[in-house]
């Protein structure tokens, strides 16, 4: 199978692709991340996602390339990746006692120009905590890289009352799309090292 890689630059997603055990290495895509403000929040991602795993694959044409973005929308708005600590608090402000959504585009390039892609969406509802409690949380700076300001697997699971979704998803990447996708594309599993 040709070499995968990830054209990330997260953390998050790094560890996610880890635990499925495939073998793969991870390439910062290099891409701005502006898109037309009339395109709707899920065509923002899937473009993205695939521009992202573009960038990547132009250099490297005979691997499999994976690329991702997410982004929040609540109320109408849409959020990315906080700027400072006062960008995220005014994140989390929106995100306390409200429901919101998790967009997350995933595409999967292939050597002969295969084309694999999704968008995920997750639900989430938090908790209406008090400013000194949003006070507390920032100061763990679970908001930096973090789009929505927090991180579902770390304390920001405590702002949760209720996910519909995948966690994963939250996380960065959703995981039983990617393994979709994957094995659409023909990818084995297990495999004996
Ligand atoms: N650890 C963690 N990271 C999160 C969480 N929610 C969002 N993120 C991260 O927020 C970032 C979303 O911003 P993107 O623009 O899609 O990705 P990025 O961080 O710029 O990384 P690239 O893949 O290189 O574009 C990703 O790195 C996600 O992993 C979470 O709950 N936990």
């Amino acid at each position: 199978m040709s070499e995968l890689i990830l054209a990330s630059t997260s953390s998050a997603r790094r560890a996610l692709m880890d635990g499925l055990g495939l073998a793969y290495r991870a390439e910062a895509p290099g891409v701005d991340e502006v898109v037309s403000p009339s395109v709707s929040v899920t065509d923002a991602v899937r473009e993205l996602a695939a521009r992202k795993a573009r960038a990547v694959h132009q250099r490297h044409p005979a691997a499999w390339v994976l690329g991702a973005d997410q982004l929040v929308e609540v109320g109408g708005e849409v959020l990315s990746k906080p700027e400072d600590r006062s960008a995220a608090r005014e994140q989390l402000r929106k995100l306390v006692g409200n429901t919101h959504a998790i967009h997350t585009g995933v595409c999967l390039l292939g050597p002969g120009g295969q084309v694999h892609e999704a968008v995920e969406t997750a639900r989430l509802t938090f908790y209406a905590v008090t400013a000194e409690e949003l006070e507390r949380y920032l100061d763990l700076n679970e908001w930096e890289g973090c789009c929505g300001s927090y991180r579902v697997e770390e304390a920001g699971q405590a702002l949760l009352e209720r996910l519909e979704g995948d966690r994963a998803n939250v996380q960065g990447l959703p995981m039983t799309t990617v393994v979709r996708l994957l094995r659409r594309a023909g990818f084995p599993f297990f495999e004996r090292r």
